[in-house]
């Protein structure tokens, strides 16, 4: 959370981003206007009314204008409220086109969760502002008639509540303060809190698996407490500002009989006009405690809105920008002197140079952690090495489209997110335009999901969420393979696709893309030696480093690593 821009530049670049129903803000805004001078003509009423003016005209006027007045109270808050859903949803919406966009390191770094709770949560604050604006200047609009007509009516007793101005402001100035940094901490501890159930409800069975019940129920109880605490806080800073308005108008009461009785003992005032002038300054504090109401929610919205502000100002990946894809005879995969760290942190790849041939199958191996997988993401382009360079059948990754680089290759990871609707849908996410049945019958089959569907009730049209739980984790894979094939990308990467598969089927499953894949190129990381053997060429990885690539016997030759991997897979 690093939002600290002053309030006015907080709010200013937030809003500009949106498109904001101004029109209506402005109908809601008139009718605050003219329900602030209604207000004042019901005042000027029963003032007369109080001074027994019992005339048909009086009574009749009182009646009006305080039916008027109940009815732009009723209409004014509707038409505001309906503008502050419509600028959610704008939020809700940048926020969404936000974070599809985001860098793809920077999925790396946010908490899904965290970011869930951003969307669904924190934008809910983001209208106070606007509404803020309009309410307080018609607020600041009766405020100050309703001063006016004090001075008027008594300008000596106005000049003497000058002297409460110190402590409003002293009152605006701690309230905001206060305000906002509760509501920092409310939305943060909201966001604990649902970042914790979202993570914990998700892995619910291994939770249970790994009997972490009780520890986990006092880190639960310890969110839902840290979220309690934040309420309470809130719940105090409401009344504080109920007692502060309540102080207030004391102060005022207090400065008003002294110097109202000052001003009769000097014969200045008759001992009524008391009456009529308190009658006036309850308006004034009645429009003060609107205002303070206001300042107490822009303050208080943009504590809850600096993670959203943070998340808008992040940079964008720009996918189109770069160069076009161009096709090439040599389709290798170049890597040049490339060194690579996620972030600031340590090194991962140091050096690292290695040429895989295109149109080949190529094995990438190593011990875990040695960099396997990194080298795959920034075949890819999902991230920048910080130095060196990065080549595919020609094209230099930092320099091509990113969305066109992504385009061409097909990626299976060990556990491949689904998402929810059919089994049909999954298959054919990210295909463009309209592919044919027996296409995606085919992948199906290339995968060897095709018999496990059709024996499904309703075959590729059943839904992931009904047979979610049924699906094993086999058959799941199966599905994000036929994904993968259905695309017929120029460059495959399977990082440990097999995992989750026993060993002959995905053997049945390797031959299948092979066949498929003819051609065209294959990189996959695996720890199984069969798989390994049927390689084209290897490459060896060993502490970010290349220890060896080339054929079989070249690898052998020198590669401790591959050497120990023959030896335990005799050895078993
Ligand atoms: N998103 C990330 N942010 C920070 N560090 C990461 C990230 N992903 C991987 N690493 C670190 O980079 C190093 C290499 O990880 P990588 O996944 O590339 O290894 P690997 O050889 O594929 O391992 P394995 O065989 O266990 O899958 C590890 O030390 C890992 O902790």
């Amino acid at each position: 959370m690093k939002n600290n821009k002053h309030v006015i530049s907080f709010f200013l670049s937030f809003y500009r981003r949106l498109s904001i129903p101004w029109w209506l803000y402005l109908i809601a805004f008139g009718s605050g206007v003219v329900y602030a001078e209604v207000g004042m003509r019901v005042s000027e009423y029963l003032v007369r009314v109080n001074k027994g003016e019992l005339y048909n005209s009086v009574i009749l006027g009182y009646v009006f204008f305080t039916i008027f007045n109940a009815l732009l109270g009723f209409l004014r808050p509707l038409v505001e409220e309906y503008a502050n859903q419509k600028v959610i949803l704008r939020v809700r919406f940048s926020m969404w086109r936000k974070i599809l966009h985001l860098p793809m390191d920077q999925f790396g770094k946010e908490q899904p969760s965290s970011l869930v709770s951003a969307v669904t949560n924190d934008v809910t604050q983001a209208t106070l502002v606007i509404s803020g604006i309009f309410s307080g200047a018609a607020s600041l609009f009766g405020f100050v008639r309703a001063c006016m007509i004090l001075y008027q009516y008594n300008s000596p007793l106005a000049a003497y509540l000058l002297l409460c101005i110190p402590v409003a402001v002293a009152m605006f100035v701690i309230v905001g303060k206060l305000q906002f940094t509760i509501m920092k901490k409310r939305y943060a501890a909201l966001n604990e809190m649902t970042t914790f159930f979202s993570e914990h409800l998700s892995a619910g069975k291994y939770v249970k698996a790994q009997v972490m019940e009780e520890k986990e129920l006092e880190s639960g109880y310890a969110a839902i407490d840290s979220r309690y605490k934040a309420d309470i806080y809130y719940a105090f800073m409401e009344q504080i500002q109920v007692l502060t308005n309540s102080l207030y108008s004391l102060l005022t009461t207090v400065v008003m009989a002294v110097g109202g009785s000052r001003l009769i003992n000097a014969g200045k005032m008759e001992a009524t006009g008391i009456n009529m002038f308190s009658t006036y300054m309850t308006q004034v504090n009645l429009y003060m405690a609107e205002l303070l109401t206001v300042w107490q929610n822009v303050m208080g919205s943009k504590g809850a809105l600096v993670r959203v502000g943070d998340i808008l100002d992040m940079e964008e990946e720009h996918t189109e920008k770069g160069n076009s894809w161009t096709e090439s005879e040599n389709r290798d995969i170049v890597f040049k002197n490339v060194n690579f760290g996620y972030g600031s942190e340590k090194e991962i790849l140091h050096d690292f140079s290695v040429c895989i041939p295109g149109g080949k199958t190529t094995a990438v191996i190593g011990d875990n952690g040695s960099g396997k997988s990194t080298v795959m993401k920034l075949i890819q382009g999902f991230y920048q090495p910080d130095s060196g360079e990065i080549w595919v059948g020609g094209n230099k990754i930092s320099e091509t489209s990113p969305r066109e680089c992504h385009k061409k290759f097909g990626y299976v990871l060990q556990n491949n997110p689904l998402m929810s609707g059919t089994i049909r849908d999954n298959i054919l996410y990210g295909t463009e335009g309209e592919t044919p049945e027996e296409e995606m019958k085919k992948a199906a089959g290339e995968a060897r999901a095709d018999s496990f569907i059709d024996a499904l009730p309703n075959g590729y049209d059943t839904t992931l969420g009904e047979a979610g739980n049924r699906l094993s984790s086999g058959q799941k894979q199966r599905i994000a393979i036929a994904r993968a094939l259905i695309a017929k990308p120029d460059y495959l990467i399977l990082d440990e696709a097999g995992a989750s598969l026993d060993h002959d089927t995905y053997m049945k499953i390797y031959h299948g893309i092979r066949k498929k894949m003819e051609g065209n190129t294959i990189v996959f990381i695996a720890h199984d030696m069969r798989e390994i053997a049927e390689a084209d060429y290897l490459v060896v990885m060993h502490h970010g480093r290349l220890e060896a690539c080339g054929t079989h016997e070249e690898v052998f030759a020198v590669s401790r690593t591959y050497q120990e991997y023959l030896q335990s897979t005799e050895a078993s």
